[in-house]
């Protein structure tokens, strides 16, 4: 009997797993190096360990050599090796001596009994082998699905796990094949396992050739991420030092922000009042925009009107000139007619007188003729007269019939020509009437043009008024200081005439006519435009018809503020004061005031009444000066003035005197006593140099009595000192003093102009005298308009420049839009 365990498959020499091992080997080898040369013997000793322990077959087989002898009694000797043996047991009979050896049936009995029992512990011994081996085979499932786990996490521990998995995975195929003649179903398991194992394993294999190219990847990345950390370690470091400097700087920030901190509480208190104030106004702006906008197209519909009415206009004009020059022709041939008339005229008186003369003379003759006859008559009766005095008589008589008849024919002419001049006469009569009757009808004409061009010109003005009105409502909405420019003419005996001539010339183009002002310096030509420009030929009263709603909107509750600024000489006294005992030139300060009192009088009849305060002081080196103190003298002896805002905007100095004013001739009385007081004095540029800032305070009170509304207005006009230069003013000792505090004081005030227009958060309003009064006016809610007087002169150029450079950037200042102070 064979001593292999039946049916026990026999141990391929090369199994597919084994060849793929060989294929692989070049990639195993790889493998290997990878992971390490101690690893990889362990795990192929392991392996051989294992085929070894399946080559050997299950433990418990039972050989003939080790199995007792065959013909033991109680069965030793008796082997089973394979299914036959087992068979010939069950197919053996029981053969006893006859049939009641009862007794050797028994033994037989006892026999086969024990030989089966032998059977069945070789079937236990062999089923407990196999136990064993699927136990062990289990076992080494669990290991390879624990290895596969571990292969999954880490690619490298996979790939050393791998070749173990190859190898067992071959072990357990043969182990498989073994057991697969028993266990068939175990088997499809486990060969479908394996195919898995495959598909996972060329998974696992393409996963780990994108590992390693994403490995390659992650190694440039790394090296570009290395590089870009030491340049960012060098950026630190020089960060690091440059942090160093910003702390010292930090410091000294933080105690700017401190102070800053303190300012900013001030300016959110206002700026919660500005919110308020700008939703109010908010509602305002989009109704003045709704506004502006329907008159912005009722502006452009004039405009189109306005052309087409001028162009009407000019060729009226022209018609007008012809029709003129036809008149004028007809009136010197009327003149002509009407001289040739006269001297017709005369013409025929004379011949009239010649005629009378003829007709006395004819008269004369024919009484002469009849005393003749009646001489003769006489003479004949007499009978005795000689008839030489009779012939002498006949002869006389004669000659005297004679003349008679040639008077006649003379009247006869004279007649004829009488006729023929009347004839002329009437004829010219009526050349008259048709060139009067013409006359009239272009009369007519005439008027009937000069309605119309007078109605054109009506509404060019209507139009202009609009447009007015629309700009200085949007400049409001704007919030912008508005600048006028005003030109003097050339004074004849000032010193510089006659050395230069003009050196500003007005642009022509329909943008800028009215608006823009070109200065020529050293071959250079500078261009300006402001809101207006007037030139050296405008009057007082041009000039305060562009202020004069301005004017008006400090009756309306609102604040206003109107300075002159300008060069020494070039005409800011003349435009704000002028010549108060002259009417035509009347400066604004005494127009407005005229214009105040008569609308506040003309209101009067709304239920509207008024009352006014005013006040007046001057800044003389940087000190304030009372101009309407009692005892002027007294305040010239180091009064001290201080000057305060209230939270409503409000400007008041203390101790100032204000007087309550309700008639012009008061304030006319008070501008006197003011302009006498103010400081004058003579320089190089001015015969009567005001050396001081002038300022004039309107306090307006209202209050209607039927709406119960109030109004608070303030009008402030403003005579600034001349800016001027100290070389050029020639200026020594108080006169140097005083140069030199209104050019710091001007300079002052450029500084917050330059800082309001750069919207810097801190403005220095407190630098001077003049800017703190001004704060209110400059940096608040008030109609701010200034003008920049400019002397025509070229040897002033340099000083116009930086006079109209100021005001430019005046102009461009944003001080926060106009508020009305009203109550009810
Ligand atoms: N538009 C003008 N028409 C006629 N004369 C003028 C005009 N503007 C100024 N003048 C004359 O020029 C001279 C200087 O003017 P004004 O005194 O007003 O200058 P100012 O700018 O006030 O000078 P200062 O700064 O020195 O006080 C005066 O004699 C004045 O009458």
């Amino acid at each position: 009997m064979a001593s292999r365990i039946p049916g026990k498959p026999r141990l391929p020499s090369r199994s597919p797993l084994h060849r793929k091992e060989n294929q692989d080997e070049a990639p195993l080898d790889k493998r290997r190096r990878l992971v390490g040369k101690t690893v990889t013997q362990s795990s192929n000793a392991r392996g051989r360990q294992l085929l070894t322990s399946i080559n050997a077959g299950p433990e418990p087989t039972v050989t003939r050599d080790q199995a007792a002898p065959a013909e033991a009694p109680d069965g030793a000797g008796v082997e089973f090796s394979s299914r036959e043996d087992v068979e010939n047991l069950l197919g053996e009979k029981m053969k006893g001596k006859n049939k009641n050896d009862f007794k050797g049936r028994c033994e037989q009995m006892i026999e086969y009994i024990k030989k089966l029992r032998i059977c069945i512990k070789w079937y236990m011994d062999l089923e407990d082998g196999y136990l064993a081996e699927q136990e062990k085979q289990r076992h080494l499932m669990e290991t390879e699905e624990k290895r596969h786990n571990e292969i999954e996490e880490n690619l490298y521990s996979l790939l050393i796990e791998f070749n173990n998995i190859e190898v067992i995975f071959h072990q357990a195929c043969v182990s498989f094949q073994l057991v697969s003649l028993w266990i068939l179903p175990v088997e499809a398991q486990l060969r479908a396992k394996i195919d898995e194992m495959e598909v996972h394993i060329k998974e696992l294999k393409v996963e780990y050739v994108s590992l390693l190219e994403k490995f390659e990847r992650e190694e440039t990345e790394k090296q570009a991420a290395i590089k870009s950390y030491e340049d960012e370690r060098d950026t630190r470091i020089a960060v690091e030092s440059a942090r160093t400097a910003l702390s010292g700087d930090l410091e000294r920030v933080n105690q700017e922000l401190q102070r800053l901190n303190d300012q900013l509480k001030i300016v959110q208190e206002n700026n919660r009042r500005l919110q308020e104030y700008n939703t109010s106004l908010q509602q305002y702006n989009s109704n003045l925009q709704a506004d502006a906008k329907e008159n912005g197209e009722t502006i452009s519909k004039l405009q189109k009107e306005k052309t087409a009415i001028v162009e009407n206009l000019t060729s009226l004009r022209d018609h007008i000139n012809s029709l003129k020059s036809q008149l004028d022709s007809s009136r010197s041939s009327q003149q002509e007619l009407t001289k040739q008339k006269e001297e017709l005229n005369k013409e025929l008186n004379c011949l009239r007188t010649d005629l009378q003369q003829v007709r006395d003379d004819r008269d004369h003759a024919l009484a002469q003729v009849q005393s003749l006859s009646l001489d003769v008559v006489n003479f004949k009766e007499i009978n005795g007269k000689s008839s030489k005095d009779l012939d002498m008589i006949t002869m006389k008589s004669d000659a005297l019939e004679e003349t008679c008849t040639s008077q006649r024919e003379q009247i006869q002419l004279l007649q004829h020509r009488l006729a023929s001049s009347n004839e002329k006469l009437k004829q010219a009569d009526l050349t008259t009437i048709a060139t009067m009757s013409e006359y009239e009808g272009q009369k007519k004409i005439i008027t009937d043009l000069q309605n119309r061009l007078a109605d054109a010109e009506f509404q060019i003005l209507e139009g202009e008024k609009l447009r007015k009105k629309l700009h200085n409502t949007i400049l409001e909405l704007k919030g912008n200081i508005r600048v006028f420019c005003r030109v003097r003419p050339i004074i004849p005996d000032s010193d510089s005439n006659g050395i230069d001539g003009a050196a500003i010339s007005y642009p022509t183009c329909v943008e800028s006519v009215g608006r823009g002002i070109d200065l020529m310096h050293n071959t250079q030509k500078h261009c300006f435009t402001f809101d207006k420009v007037f030139n050296h030929e405008a009057s007082q009263e041009d000039v305060f018809v562009e202020i004069s709603q301005l004017v008006q909107s400090a009756l309306d509750g609102y604040k206003v503020c109107i300075f002159a600024y300008g060069q020494t000489g070039s005409g800011k006294t003349y435009t704000m004061m002028g010549k108060l005992e002259n009417l035509e030139q009347k400066g604004l300060i005494p127009r407005s005031l005229e214009q105040i009192f008569e609308t506040s009088q003309s209101l009067q009849c709304q239920g509207w009444k008024f009352k006014m305060q005013a006040s007046m002081l001057e800044i003389y080196n940087e000190t304030i000066r009372d101009l309407l103190s009692p005892s002027r003298s007294h305040s010239l002896e180091g009064k001290q003035y201080s000057i305060k805002h209230d939270s409503a905007g409000n400007t008041t100095v203390s101790d100032l005197t204000i007087v309550d004013v309700c008639s012009i001739r008061e304030v006319s009385y008070l501008l006197h006593q003011a302009a006498q007081s103010r400081s004058v004095g003579r320089t190089h540029m001015n015969e009567e140099s005001s050396r001081s800032h002038f300022v004039f305070t309107l306090r307006i009170f209202g209050a209607n009595e039927s709406t119960e509304q109030q109004v608070q207005g303030v009008l402030n006009l403003i005579d600034l000192a001349g800016s001027e230069r100290l070389a050029r003013s020639g200026a020594t000792g108080d006169r140097l003093k005083e140069t030199q505090a209104i050019n710091k004081s001007l300079s002052a005030l450029s500084d917050v102009i330059f800082a309001l227009g750069k919207k810097e958060d801190h403005i220095p309003f407190r630098n001077s005298k003049l800017t703190y009064l001004l704060q209110p006016c400059l940096g608040g809610d008030s109609k701010t308009l200034m003008f920049v007087n400019i002397s025509p002169e070229a040897s002033s150029a340099g000083e116009s420049i930086s006079s109209l450079r100021f005001a430019s950037r005046v102009n461009s200042c944003e001080i926060g839009v106009p508020r009305r102070h009203t109550q009810m």
